[in-house]
This record gives structure tokens, sequence and C-alpha cells, in this order.
């Protein structure tokens, strides 16, 4: 159902700032606006050309509220797609308000999270997956997820899928066709074409279902599991790779009983940083419950940094192979780094010797930050971000994901039927559900449940 009555939000975020945007969309904004409005030179809102900016008074009956700039967006020409007012005033709290209220008054109603964006998807503006590319947009706060969302918004996404989507249906119709002309068994779809655009349609979605990955890790940073035994300097390593004091660092063994976690940008791409109690057999309870956890975070961890303590090297380096190896059995696949910390405290003959008997261990000082840019390189260098560097589309969205292993799915089964020769009707259910589920991401397909479930999720004013 596509409302029309007029919907009012702040724009920019709540609290005092220099300016602040109230915007209004929907049939009566500009009528609405225009009388609460005195143009400096008596010009009436209604009459003004779309995409203009006129300064004025807001008034409340005799009282004048602000001085304030007015832009006037005229349907179908907005952001929207319907009438859009927007007010600049200046940006004390008390103004804010009272704007708000004198339009809520005046016939306007609070929008609901998200709802301008809901319109400018309801009127045709932005396809469902531009319009969920707005909102990570506005979440991203590094450069490899804000170029992705800055790409999907302007459609490169859509414009893939939709391209995927008209040639099938193509060869749906074409299909269905022969059925109408079943006794001449005629063949108005070629199978040797069909067959390669099917081969081109897996191929991109394989790539698409793959870029998931990355994109999952760009959006919500890599995690980084910080592990190794009680005292060896976890804490010291988290606070210096965030450059604040973030963690609790004492020379008592089991300093660190809960896990804490912080996130850093290294080269454009998120980390999070997950310290760890130490891990160790324990007695002592509660910092065994810190054990299991320290498992757990392995576990969710893409990349594992084990830290030894340098100075034990001589003495303990057994025990420390030991661990290493409990580890790397434990996750044959995941990229771990091992790191001799305190390395201030040793002399030249052990460094050489640690060196020697770990090869391609790092060695650092967390304490006095030595090391500690050599370690991000090699962080770095475990994120695949050749996808990024080539403008290839990378999927980031868990709903996108869902639908595209659908639309996999049902393409293996046309790939399938292909080579069996299946009869024409059925190839075209198969083919009917995998445009259904491109369908899904760019909106074509859809239901008010799941656009309510996206749209709030969005910010109010969006
Ligand atoms: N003040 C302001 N700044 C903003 C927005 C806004 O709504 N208001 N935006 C919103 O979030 C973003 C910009 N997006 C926009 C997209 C389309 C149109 C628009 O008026 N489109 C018309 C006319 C295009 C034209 O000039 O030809 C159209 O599509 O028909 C406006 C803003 C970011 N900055
Ligand atoms: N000399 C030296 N001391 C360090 C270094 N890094 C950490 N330390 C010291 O080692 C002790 C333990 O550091 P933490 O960071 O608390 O160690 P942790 O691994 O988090 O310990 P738990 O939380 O108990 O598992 C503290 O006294 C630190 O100041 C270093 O690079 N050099
Ligand atoms: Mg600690």
């Amino acid at each position: 159902m596509i409302k029309q009555d007029t919907i009012i939000a702040l724009a920019t975020p709540s609290g005092a700032g220099a300016i602040a945007v109230i915007r209004l969309s929907g049939k009566d904004a500009i009528s609405i606006a225009e009388k609460q409005f005195k143009s400096v030179s008596d010009k009436l809102l209604s009459k003004q050309k779309t995409h203009t900016i006129h300064l004025g008074h807001l008034v409340d009956d005799s009282i004048t509220l602000d001085e304030v700039l007015v832009s006037v967006f005229k349907n179908p020409n907005s952001y929207t797609g319907e009438d859009v007012v927007e007010i600049s005033c200046h940006g004390s709290n008390y103004i804010q308000q009272e704007i708000i209220q004198l339009f809520l008054r005046k016939g306007c109603r609070m929008a609901d999270a998200g709802e301008f964006t809901l319109r400018a998807f309801l009127n045709g503006k932005l396809d469902l997956s531009q319009a969920e590319a707005v909102a990570d947009l506005i979440a991203s706060d590094n450069a490899a997820s804000h170029q992705i969302a800055m790409q999907q918004m302007r459609g490169g996404f859509s414009s893939e899928i939709a391209k995927l989507r008209e040639e099938l249906l193509n060869f749906a119709s074409l299909i269905e066709l022969e059925l109408d002309f079943a006794e001449e068994d005629v063949e108005f779809a070629d199978r040797t074409q069909f067959k390669e655009l099917i081969e081109r349609i897996n191929f991109v979605l394989k790539r698409l279902i793959d870029s998931f990955a990355v994109g999952n890790v760009i959006k919500h940073g890599i995690p980084v599991a910080i592990v190794g035994e009680p005292n060896v300097g976890k804490s010291t390593l988290l606070n210096a790779l965030l450059n604040e004091e973030r963690a609790i660092v004492s020379e008592i063994a089991g300093t660190t009983r809960d896990t804490i976690e912080d996130e850093i940008t290294i080269g454009g791409i998120g980390f999070r940083f997950i310290d760890t109690a130490g891990i160790r057999e324990t007695k002592d309870v509660v910092e065994r419950i810190g054990i299991k956890k320290t498992f757990e975070k392995i576990d969710q961890a893409q990349v594992v940094i084990y830290l030894f303590d340098a100075t034990d090297f001589e003495t303990e380096s057994a025990r420390f192979k030991v661990e290493i190896e409990k580890i790397k059995n434990k996750y044959p696949q995941k990229p771990l780094l091992i790191i001799a910390n305190k390395v201030d405290k040793l002399d030249d003959v052990s460094t050489v010797n640690i060196k020697d008997e770990f090869k391609g261990i790092k060695l650092i000082s967390a304490k006095n930050g030595v090391g500690v840019d050599d370690l991000k390189e090699a962080l770095l260098s475990f994120v695949n971000t050749g996808a990024l560097r080539n403008n290839d589309t990378i999927v980031t969205n868990s709903r996108h994901y869902d639908a595209l292993l659908k639309a996999f799915g049902e393409i293996q089964k046309v790939k399938e039927g292909l080579e069996t020769n299946l009869s024409g009707d059925l190839l075209a259910i198969d083919i009917r559900q995998a445009l259904y589920h491109f369908g899904e991401i760019t909106g074509e397909i859809t239901n008010d449940d799941l656009l309510g479930n996206i749209f709030a999720n969005f910010c109010i004013g969006k």
C-alpha cells in the first residue's frame, strides 16, 4: 500500500548543531509548509520551480520561530518521488523541536524509520537492493565498506542481477511459447544457446556467492583472536593495536577474565580484535571459564594470533610448541600468526635462537609498540582484497546471499534438466523459481513483512 500522507522527520542527527535539516514528504508537503513560511521576497512556495531554495522566516501564529532556508522538490523529481520540502534551520534543539511540533499540528505525521527511503522504493526511485545500500552507506566507517555500499546504491549489483534476470526471462518465455505448440514439436529456445546462458549465470552466481565471505568480513570487520598463556602481554598488545588503554594490564597472571573486543581500520579494512583470558590448565574456576571462552573465540575468529613471552623461550619453548600444535590441529584452516613478545628484554643470542626455532615468527615489544606496524601489515596480507580492486560486485547483505543461494539451487536443476532433456514445461517451472529469487533481491518480488523488516532497521529521517 502506498501511503501519500505527509510525513516529517529530522534528517540530521538529534542534538545541537550549526544547522539542522527537517524534511517533509507527501502530497501536502508544499501547501503545509507554504502557510508557515514568510519568504523575504513574498514568494509562495507552491509557485516555485522544483529544486529551488528560498530564504525566509517560519512563523507559528504571531511567533517567528527562526530564519530558515527552504528547498522545494516537486514530484516526481525528488528523493522520495513525492513533493518534498526541506527546512534548514538553526541547529538548536529547541528550534528543531518547535518546528516539528508546529508541522505535526498542521497535518504532518512523524515518519517511521526508513519511511522516506521506503517511499523512494515504492515510487520506483530505487530498487530494494539500492535502498538497502543507503543504510549500509550511512553505517559505513571504512574505505572498503563505503566503496561497496556506494557501488550498490548506484545500482551496480542491481543491474548485474537485472541483466541475468532479463536473459533468463527471455528463454522462459520462448520455452513457454513452445508449450503452446506442443503437437508441432517446435523448438523456439535454442538449447545450445540456452546451455551457454545457464553456464554463464552459474558462473556469475558462484562468484557473487563466494564474494559474500569477503563482504561479510568487510562489513563486520575481520575477527582476530589474540591468545596465549596468562601474562604474556595479550592485553598490552590489544592496547598497542588500538592505540588506547582499552584492556587492563598487570603483572598478575589471569588478569583478563572475560573477553574484550574492539575494532580498528588497517588499510581501509576493519579488524575486530578479541583479547582473551590466557590459555592454561588451571584450577581457578573463574579463569577456567575464561579459557573455555578462548576456544569459543578462536571458533569465531578468522585469524589467530598466538603470543608467547620471549623471555620464557629458553626454558619453555617445548611447551609453546605443544600449545601451538594444539591450535593447529584443532583449527587447521585458520591463519595462525606466532608472535614472541617482550623482545625488549631479550639478548641478541636468544633473538637469533627464537628466529631459528620458529620459522616466520614475528618479534614484538607490545609495551614499547615495536613491531606492531609490521604485525598490522601481516594481518592485511591475509585479506583477499583482489575483488575490491577489480571493482567486482561484493555481496554483503545476508538477505541477498540467501536469495542467491536459492537461485543457484534452481539453476542447478535447470542445468540438470537440460542435460537430461527434461520437458519444456518442467524446465519452465525451475526457471520461474530462479527468476523469483532474482526478483527478491531487487524487490520485484516482495511483501509488506519483508519491507517492514528491512526499513525498520533504518534510522528515522532516512
Ligand atoms: N538536502 C539533502 N541532501 C541529501 C539528500 C536529501 O534528500 N536532501 N539525500 C537523500 O537521502 C542524498 C542525495 N540523494 C538525492 C537523490 C535524488 C534527489 C532528487 O531530487 N532526485 C530527483 C531529481 C534529479 C535531478 O535533478 O534531475 C529525481 O530523481 O527525479 C535528491 C537527493 C544525500 N544528500
Ligand atoms: N618488558 C615488557 N613487558 C611487557 C610487554 N608486554 C607486556 N608486558 C608486561 O607483561 C605483564 C602482563 O601483560 P598483560 O598484557 O596484562 O598480559 P596478558 O597476556 O593480557 O595477561 P592475562 O590477561 O593475565 O592473560 C604486564 O606487567 C605488562 O606490562 C613487553 O613488550 N615488554
Ligand atoms: Mg590480559
